[in-house]
């Protein structure tokens, strides 16, 4: 089996195109097949090369890796081989008609209570008008001939599907400027390519049965490919993704610290009735099963990802992050914040008030008690067991337990009022830094 996917990179993958992404991968794996990552630049006003690196970029960073690669721009001979033979078997035709004409067709038709779909007019026009309009300077557009049959397939996600042919207008597969359009272009690379399954976003249904036409058309068979759609993720609020809108977009968890174990969980449970959980994409194959995914379409919720985020992150081994800890961070720095991190890039904010520089708040309301904390700050070495003695010792000198004593603790050591268990973090601060800063929280 060969599968693809198959984004235009016309800008940042968002966390709807991964999830066709991942899914795509798993099949792959699952099943021992070929995964194609394939460019659909043909778009060229759009297609940036920024956005072609971001793709892979991205992909890289889920933890998906794919067996073949094409660029649809690297690939014009291939499509005009194809229009030719559709040509030359009368299914492509060319017209003329302007955007305004069609429009104004249309509204005709919507009047006479017709549904507003091309009229096929072209397709009369005879060799004469033709090489009139040529003569003209016009340039033709090329429309498809549709057939006039439902075409059904069994879908891998949805079940039965069809879509009538004759409630749509014949599909342009040639723009005026010699341009192909996607339609056409994905049949003839996913035909050439040999893709034995097509998974895909539900945004394609309708394409799906016009391409099928047009793969039995070029092949002079009957379409073999097998085809899923999954529902479309919708952001939290229901509202539509698209790279056009900037949505939500991978690069963008990236950088905000979010683990790609977190995010490929997330989506790969997304829409079915199980829970959750991080896992790499290599960890979700032997559970991976595409009939499982729901038919209705599915909201993204990013605290839903981030409680998984947080979740993940707290069970992770100092070995699984430590190239992505700040310089000199070792074991029992990641062993003592972990339990408090929500992104992993939090942790360089607690590597600087483990062995830093940090301003603490100057407490001269809670002088006497930081005071009686200097004076009791124990000898080094200091370990876990440091700080009950500490404070038990502090408790003592001034008759203050619980809140009022911990808090101007943990403010005057930290700068925070919330932080990592003091009894794992204090060895980290050490004496020297533990002294300055009750000196300084004084004030
Ligand atoms: N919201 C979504 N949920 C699930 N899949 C999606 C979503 N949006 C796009 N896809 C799928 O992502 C893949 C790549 O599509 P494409 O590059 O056209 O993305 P797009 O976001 O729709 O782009 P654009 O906004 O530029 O039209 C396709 O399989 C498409 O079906």
């Amino acid at each position: 089996m060969k599968v693809r996917f198959a984004p235009s990179p016309t800008g940042w993958l968002h966390v709807g195109n991964a999830r066709p992404a991942l899914a795509n991968w798993l099949e792959a794996r699952k099943r021992g097949g070929t995964f194609l990552l394939r460019l659909d630049d043909t778009d060229t006003g759009r297609s940036k090369p920024e956005y072609a690196q971001g793709i892979e970029e991205d992909l890289r960073w889920l933890g998906l890796d794919w067996d073949d690669f094409l660029r649809q721009s690297d690939r014009t001979a291939a499509y005009e081989a194809a229009a030719e033979k559709l040509k030359k078997a009368g299914l492509l035709y060319p017209c003329f008609e302007s955007e305004e004409e069609l429009n104004f067709k249309r509204e005709q038709r919507r009047k006479q209570g017709r549904a507003p779909i091309y009229d096929r007019a072209a397709l009369k026009m005879t060799k004469d008008q033709y090489e009139r309009a040529l003569a003209n300077n016009k340039t033709p557009y090329w429309r498809f001939k549709l057939n006039t049959r439902t075409v059904a397939w069994r879908d891998g996600v949805l079940g039965e599907r069809s879509v009538k042919l004759p409630s749509l207008s014949d599909p342009v597969l040639i723009r005026a400027d010699g341009s192909f359009l996607y339609t056409f272009t994905s049949v003839v690379d996913d035909l050439e390519t040999g893709i034995t399954h097509i998974i895909r976003g539900e945004d394609h249904v309708t394409n799906t049965g016009i391409q099928i036409d047009i793969i039995e058309a070029l092949s002079g068979r009957p379409n073999r490919i097998y085809f899923a759609h999954m529902p479309l993720l919708l952001d939290a609020e229901g509202g539509p993704l698209s790279k056009r809108l900037g949505s939500i977009s991978l690069r963008q968890f990236r950088r905000d610290g979010i683990e790609p174990a977190a995010m490929t969980g997330y989506l790969a449970a997304l829409g079915s009735s199980r829970d959750p959980v991080a896992a790499s994409p290599r960890d979700l194959v032997a559970d991976w099963d595409i009939t499982r995914i729901s038919h209705s379409p599915a909201r993204f919720d990013t605290k839903q990802l981030l409680a998984l985020n947080r979740k993940h992150l707290h069970a992770l081994s100092f070995e699984a992050v430590k190239d992505r800890l700040p310089e000199g961070a070792d074991e029992a720095f990641w062993l003592a914040v972990r339990g408090n991190l929500d992104l992993l890039n939090e942790a360089r904010d607690w590597h600087e008030v483990a062995r830093g520089e940090i301003t603490v708040p100057e407490q001269p309301d809670q002088a006497d008690l930081l005071r009686a904390a200097t004076d009791a700050l124990p000898a080094e070495p200091w370990d876990e067991a440091t700080w009950p003695a500490w404070t038990a010792a502090i408790g003592a000198a001034t008759g203050k337990k619980g809140k009022p004593l911990f808090l101007p603790l943990r403010r005057a050591l930290t700068g925070e009022d919330h932080g990592p268990d003091l009894k794992t973090f204090l060895p980290l601060i050490g004496r020297d830094r533990a002294a300055i800063r009750l000196r300084r929280s004084i004030g």
